[in-house]
């Protein structure tokens, strides 16, 4: 059964009852002070005028300053006693979650199946859990606390009023019922009404920073930059929208209060004379009823922040009753999860047609002008549909060498080019098109697996969905999830294993693979040997005939399946030549294959 989580949080803080009387008591006893404090200067400041006897002043003079002392005596003192009853209760309240957390950790597949439908990691799920039982304080400091208060003062206050002129009490009551019932009811209405669509498309403007940022270069290689910004844009133009709307009405209410205090002000001062009450009096009618009031509009904040912490209230409750059904179900996704932030219709439209054949012609790259170079005079010939490895060890100047190809890098001297024309010269837009592929670092987006797949073609079918998904070997995985395509895979691929993750990149740049020439930087990185081999052999073969496949691995197992392996040394082209002749060879080549055959073997026969 599902409990209201104020009933929740007033279960557990039963015990603690007596101390957060305590400090409502105090919180209504300090802003009676100040009540009684404005009262009795205004009372002296008027009376003062007619000579009242030196006694009577002393009195009043006396009261002035204890009351002001005592304000911030009791302020004090409620802070102290108000902060120890809801710490008590928030360290009740995050024992029993992380009680409730522990007892779940059992059905950990069920658990990972949850996140994945939701969106979230598990560190996600805690920080988050943490900031709500912080609601429970909040709710309990700034909603109770200031509650009780104005509950209190107002009917002090109107007691007091009655005393005086029993019309003066009635119209002060009407103004309190105002500023402290309609006031707060129409700001709670108003943040509810608002809060729903600020949180999630905050979440998913998050979504987009982080896209944006980690995900620039794949955005780039797809040629999706433009509709992703776009996107991001329209986002943060809605969300500055909703914010500057709400705000306005904030404002409008806020000055509503500052009416009704005048409003009820000046309809007390008026019933007060019409009464014939005593002048002075009347002077301190009206200024206590503008504090009475004002304390009572107190609560128009406190119905703001309890709307605000409605949401994480629910899930501490929930989670706390068990009416959250353990780790969540597959299908629910929680209000305020990020929308997927893809989708981004890249322009897929153009398909761009024909064989292209690539030369790279004395390539140089330096990244710093004082530091070695990445690249020291590369030629490479890649006739339409070769195929061709590079090869080397870490920092030869592989990547580098794709960055070129792709145009994400601009050599310092030599050039590329496609069918004759430098690639410089090619449109942006159109580059992709004819180059690109799997780069290193790339960017899984926190989306479903079908958006991410379709980064780079939103028209793909689905019999294309599942080709590329097929050759990067995918396929069944998605399958077997409940949410199958629409399974949310988290910020950066988060609820995925690394091997998944990497097919997952795979079959995006198979399903996106340029007409001319799809580069592969690691596709197989995080995949056992035989899995590695498998999918090479169909991520190869899905490239069909006509397009050049420029492959960059450590892995050197199924390259003899390649028209040419280029291995790299600090930039040069150290070796090239077939794989059966490179291994033919003394060099790194043939050492890296005997040393990666041996530890295959010996892993084979561990494994047996
Ligand atoms: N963005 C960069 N800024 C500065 N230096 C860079 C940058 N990228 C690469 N380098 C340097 O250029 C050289 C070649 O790097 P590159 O990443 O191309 O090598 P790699 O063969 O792909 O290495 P690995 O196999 O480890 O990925 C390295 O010395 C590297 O430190």
């Amino acid at each position: 059964m599902r409990l209201r989580p104020e009933r929740v949080v007033w279960r557990l803080a039963r015990p603690y009852l007596g101390r957060l009387l305590g400090a409502g008591l105090l919180a209504a006893g300090t802003e009676l002070a100040g009540l009684a404090l404005l009262a009795t200067a205004t009372w002296l400041l008027v009376s003062a005028a007619g000579r009242p006897p030196l006694d009577t002043l002393t009195v009043a003079i006396v009261a002035v300053r204890a009351l002001a002392i005592s304000r911030g005596v009791l302020r004090y003192t409620e802070r102290l006693a108000g902060h120890d009853a809801a710490l008590r209760v928030v360290t009740e309240v995050r024992a029993r979650v992380f009680a409730a957390l522990a007892a779940r950790r059992g059905s950990a597949a069920q658990h990972r199946a949850a996140q994945n439908s939701a969106g979230r990691h598990s560190g996600d799920l805690l920080s988050r859990l943490v900031s709500d039982v912080e609601a429970v304080q909040d709710l309990l400091l700034r909603v109770l606390v200031p509650g009780v208060a104005a509950a209190l003062v107002g009917l002090l206050a109107v007691l007091g009023a009655s005393a005086v002129e029993p019309l003066a009490g009635l119209a002060l009551a009407g103004g309190l019922l105002l500023a402290g019932v309609v006031l707060p009811a129409l700001a709670a209405m108003l943040t509810r009404r608002t809060a729903a669509r600020v949180a999630p498309l905050r979440g998913a403007l998050a979504g987009d920073a982080v896209d944006l940022t980690s995900g620039a270069a794949d955005l780039a290689a797809f040629g999706a930059t433009r509709a992703a910004l776009d996107r991001a844009d329209a986002r943060a133009r809605e969300l500055a929208g909703l914010e500057r709307r709400t705000a306005a009405l904030g404002w409008a209410v806020d000055g509503l209060g500052i009416l009704v205090a005048g409003a009820t002000s000046a309809a007390v001062l008026t019933v007060a004379l019409r009464a014939g009450v005593d002048g002075v009096l009347v002077g301190v009618l009206g200024v206590g009823t503008l504090a009475a009031v004002e304390a009572a509009l107190a609560l128009v904040g406190a119905a703001r922040q309890w709307t605000r912490l409605r949401t994480g209230l629910t899930r501490v409750a929930d989670l706390l009753t068990g009416a959250d059904g353990g780790p969540e179900s597959p299908d629910r996704r929680p209000p305020d999860a990020p929308e997927p932030t893809v989708g981004i219709g890249a322009a897929d439209s153009e398909k761009v047609a024909g064989r292209w054949h690539c030369r790279v012609e004395r390539v140089r790259l330096r990244y710093r002008r004082s530091g070695p170079p990445a690249l020291d005079g590369i030629d490479l010939d890649l006739p339409a549909g070769s195929r061709i490895a590079v090869v080397g060890p870490s920092g030869a100047g592989k990547s580098s060498l794709l960055g070129v190809l792709t145009g994400m890098v601009r050599p310092d001297s030599g050039r590329v080019t496609l069918n004759g024309v430098d690639l410089a010269d090619q449109p942006a837009e159109r580059l992709p098109r004819i180059v690109g592929g799997l780069l290193a670092e790339a960017h899984v987006f926190h989306a479903s697996v079908r958006e991410n797949l379709l980064l780079g073609r939103t028209g793909a079918t689905e019999e294309e969905l599942a080709g590329a998904a097929g050759a990067a070997g995918l396929l069944d995985w998605v399958r077997q999830q409940p949410a199958g395509w629409d399974t949310v895979v988290g910020e950066d691929g988060g609820q995925l294993s690394g091997g998944q993750r990497q097919r997952l990149l795979l079959a995006r740049a198979l399903l996106a693979a340029p007409a001319g020439i799809l580069v592969l930087d690691e596709p197989t990185e995080g995949l056992d040997p035989g899995a590695a081999d498998r999918v090479l052999a169909s991520a190869t073969a899905h490239a069909g005939p006509d397009r050049t496949v420029v492959l960059v691995t450590h892995r050197l197992s199924g390259l003899d399946r390649y028209d040419e392996v280029i291995v790299l040394d600090a930039g040069r082209i150290a070796h090239r030549g077939s794989h059966a002749e490179l291994v033919e060879q003394s060099g790194w080549y043939r050492d890296q294959w005997l040393r990666q055959a041996g530890a295959e073997r010996d892993h084979l026969s561990v494994g047996s």
